[in-house]
């Protein structure tokens, strides 16, 4: 599945003119690469690290191999688990129109899937409408919240609601830390999780950010308090967190998991209603799925009830590294002070 962030960090940097975009000698699992402009350009660097950063995918790079011989790589990071760390170079001096409405290429909502490289292997969503450059953040990461605000910052959008899809056991949600850093963010969680929170959701309750909204879908059984956020835009958008996982779904041997209610969550409030896509909160190989591919293929949910039940009493899965921290931080809106 995903590689801890210290096996990511294989990438050396050995020599970098700052301020120069001179050619730096770099290592990769033990051949030497020389980095073109090109690569320059698209990444920054941290020498002191040994570690490099970029934003997205890194789409090609020139390199010399150790016998100086040129050779052309393309590179592409699929869950960017491979990188040691993202940090987003955030030239303050700089800001994109997000007005312009051209943030996707499209005419249509602000969207951005955004990976935790510092090892739960969480997916961040930030949806922000162009037009009134409101946002929102769905599942930030304790770790990656430096990252998640330079990208709002970047894009000219303001964060007004932080979401939670359900109280997680495996890293500890990024809400107090942006709270502390933007005051006037509201955190928001379903009221059924019994978690701290500015706002506390109920089923079938909308959230705006200028004209566009997310609807918030109880969909219970990974923990009592799941929720599914559904988007109308993009031809609709199920953010589904630990309920529905693309070829998979949330355990439900903890936190007051239920096989029985988390199968009838899935079918009722996601599998029976419209939305195309199917965006997780856990990477398990894939970035997003559809509904149609997830009802056809998914190897649990589209069981009998009775099989489902089976299937996830022999899951046979050891307890997230962080449960003890993880659980009793984000009961509490994560880390505030
Ligand atoms: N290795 C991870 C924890 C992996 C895990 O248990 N994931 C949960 C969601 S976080 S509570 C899950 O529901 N997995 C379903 C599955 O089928 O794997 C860690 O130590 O953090």
């Amino acid at each position: 599945m995903c590689q801890s962030a210290a096996s990511c960090a294989s990438l050396k940097l050995r020599k970098f003119t700052a301020g120069k975009l001179t050619a730096p000698v770099i290592q990769y699992k033990g051949i030497s690469f020389q980095a073109s402009q090109r690569f320059l350009r698209a990444t920054s660097y941290q020498s002191s690290l040994g570690s490099f950063a970029h934003e997205g995918s890194l789409k090609s790079m020139q390199v010399a191999n150790s016998r100086s011989k040129a050779i052309s790589m393309r590179a592409q990071s699929r869950a960017g688990a491979h990188l040691s760390s993202f940090q987003s170079e955030s030239p303050t001096s700089k800001k994109l129109e997000a007005s312009s409405g051209d943030m996707n290429g499209t005419r249509g909502i602000i969207f951005r899937q955004l990976f935790d490289t510092s090892g739960s292997c969480t997916y961040t969503y930030l949806l922000g409408d162009p037009g009134a450059k409101e946002a929102i953040l769905i599942d930030p990461v304790l770790e990656m919240v430096e990252r998640d605000l330079a990208v709002v910052d970047d894009l000219g959008l303001e964060l007004k609601y932080v979401l939670n899809t359900h109280c997680h056991a495996d890293h500890i949600t990024g809400s107090g830390a942006i709270k502390n850093l933007r005051p006037t963010v509201k955190s928001m969680i379903a009221e059924a999780s019994g978690a701290r929170a500015d706002i506390h959701l109920q089923p079938g309750e909308t959230v705006h950010f200028g004209d566009r909204h997310i609807e918030a879908r109880a969909t219970p059984g990974h923990t009592d308090g799941c929720m599914t956020f559904v988007s109308r835009d993009n031809g609709g958008m199920a953010f589904t967190g630990d309920a529905l996982l693309i070829r998979g779904c949330g355990r439900t041997d903890f936190q007051q998991g239920s096989a029985e209610t988390l199968f009838d969550s899935v079918h009722s409030q996601i599998f029976s209603r419209a939305s195309r896509f199917a965006y997780p909160a856990m990477i398990t190989g894939r970035h997003h799925s559809t509904v149609l591919e997830e009802k056809t293929f998914n190897p649990r949910l589209t069981k009998s009830k009775e099989e489902f039940r089976s299937i996830m009493q022999n899951l046979g899965l050891p307890y997230p590294e962080k449960i003890d921290a993880a659980v009793p931080a984000n009961m509490a809106c994560g880390i505030q002070d």
